[in-house]
């Protein structure tokens, strides 16, 4: 318990550090964490097959995870069972599908801002971008493109950014998106989740967590959609032909002010960091593979020329193999839920990793808790071979060498309660992905930090591998080397 706690002092990461270690010896096995519960863990396909879809009645979301999401992100999809998850999961659903088509015009407006951080310190006569920082412009852009598919309009957390850093307007007061895209709403998160975390993973007790500072990054961050909802039940949201939102299709279902911040602070959580930090581990791993990065940029102008629109079509993005491919390593390498959990609803067994081989069924009782070690289970050299730690989208090529029994990839977990974003999420990733591409011709990680030197990325203490450091230059694509730059410069 003491070594969890000061964790973040000593620059251990709890994750590789505290949490992996056993597990990448015995793919399924049972820990006792302080205070004498007993958790089983698994990182075997089969186990989670089983868990995710064969025998999906034998398990629910552990009282555990309620008990530690509930006080930041209140009752939702993701710590409800039964008939309470059912609504949910009926309620936000069918919104996924209608969204999809139309998202990705938004999406570009965001981009725009997006390159503008990234170029505001200036371009060199030879394209290269000032080396800096990413970071906290991957993490706007993500929060802008979240809140305008949830509340109808982005937060413009980006431009408040921007236009701060151009005038110099004084000692007043920061605008809601100024707050969003600056240090206060980046500590919040990070405590909120921190918080999670420790709840979760290793059942630290309320008490001990429930600090001043604490509290005060909690209702910071719970009242981030607060001005939305209020707009959204006076009524002007719902507008006739009014571009399509998450919130006005949710007041049409419930009208119970916590219900919808509930549920859309979850949602917000789910998109925003989720997709941020597959983004953020995706630029990294190209920016340490130029090989990977040159031919993806070569697929993408080939397959969408400078100029060709149908970069925005969610069909035409699905079938440029290789962009999905790239994506799909990063979730590989980097899940951002490395670690899912489940609890037994009734006496019942795991398939296999019991016996003195591991063979054997795995008996659990009811009330158990179950981890699944995603991260885990797509680094095993036994599913992925010998190259498993090593990041080759052309992996995918050849499907037919992986074992077919089991879930052995499930960044998006499977089954009746798999991510209902996942759709959603691949297009968004691929579009942005082909975007920077045509864009930029080449990334350049800056010497001195962990990523150019393969060294552990720092990542922040919450549920997801969300890594703080993107520090790189970039350089801006032109005619003369290919180039798509002014694809769609407003
Ligand atoms: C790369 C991006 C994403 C990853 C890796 C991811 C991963 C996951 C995983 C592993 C779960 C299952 C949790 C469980 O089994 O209990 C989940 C559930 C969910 N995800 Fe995602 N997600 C991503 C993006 C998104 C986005 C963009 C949204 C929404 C805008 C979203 C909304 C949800 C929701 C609402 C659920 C709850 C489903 C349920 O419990 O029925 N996700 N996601």
């Amino acid at each position: 318990m003491y070594r969890i706690l000061i964790a973040r002092k000593r620059n251990e990461d709890i994750l590789e550090d505290l949490i992996l270690p056993p597990v990448q010896d015995h793919p399924t096995l049972e820990r006792t964490l302080p205070g004498g519960s007993k958790l089983i863990e698994t990182a075997d396909p089969q186990n989670c097959k089983a868990i995710y879809i064969t025998n999906f009645r034998d398990y629910q979301v552990s009282e555990t995870r309620r008990k530690a999401f509930r006080p930041v992100t209140g009752v939702s999809i993701f710590t409800t069972n039964g008939a309470e998850w059912e609504h949910s999961r009926s309620m936000l659903r069918p919104q996924f599908t209608k969204t999809l088509l139309n998202n990705l015009d938004s999406v570009e407006l965001e981009l725009e801002n997006f390159w503008t951080a990234i170029e505001q310190k200036g371009v060199e006569a030879d394209g290269w971008t000032t080396s800096g920082e990413i970071s906290p412009f991957i993490y706007r852009l993500v929060t802008d493109i979240a809140s305008d598919f949830l509340f109808g309009e982005s937060i413009g957390s980006q431009k408040a950014f921007l236009e701060k850093n151009i005038s110099e307007r004084g000692p007043q007061q920061p605008s809601h998106a100024e707050r969003i895209g600056g240090a206060e709403f980046a500590d919040a998160y990070d405590r909120v989740s921190e918080y999670i975390n420790l709840r979760l993973r290793f059942q630290v007790p309320g008490w001990i967590l429930d600090t001043k500072a604490f509290r005060a990054s909690r209702d910071i961050f719970r009242s981030m959609p607060d001005k939305y909802i209020q707009k959204a039940l006076g009524g002007d949201h719902a507008r006739e032909g009014a571009k399509y939102d998450l919130l006005s299709a949710l007041v049409e279902q419930t009208r119970d002010p916590t219900e919808l911040k509930d549920q859309a602070l979850s949602v917000f959580n789910a998109g925003r960091d989720a997709q941020g930090t597959t983004l953020h581990w995706t630029l990294l791993l190209l920016g340490q593979h130029p090989h990977v990065f040159d031919k993806l940029r070569s697929i993408v102008l080939g397959a969408f020329p400078p100029g060709d629109p149908s970069v925005r079509d969610p069909a035409r993005l699905k079938s440029c193999h290789y962009l999905n491919y790239v994506s799909q390593e990063a979730l590989r390498l980097y899940s951002p839920v490395p670690i899912n959990s489940r609890q037994a609803t009734r006496d019942t067994v795991l398939p296999v990793g019991g016996g003195p081989d591991g063979s054997q069924p795995v008996a659990l009782r009811k009330g158990q808790i179950v981890l699944i070690h995603v991260h885990a289970m797509h680094q095993r050299k036994g599913l992925w071979g010998d190259d498993a730690l090593e990041f080759k989208p052309e992996r995918w090529e050849d499907q037919s060498r992986f074992p077919k029994e089991g879930v052995m990839y499930s960044p998006f977990s499977a089954g009746r309660r798999n991510c209902i974003g996942q759709s959603y999420a691949m297009t968004e990733l691929g579009y942005i992905l082909a975007r920077f591409v045509q864009r930029y011709d080449k990334i350049e990680l800056a010497p001195e930090s962990a990523a150019a030197r393969h060294e552990r990325i720092p990542k922040s203490a919450g549920p997801l591998q969300k890594p703080y450091e993107l520090k790189c230059r970039l350089r801006r694509a032109n005619s003369s080397n290919g180039g798509a730059s002014e694809v769609f410069s407003s």
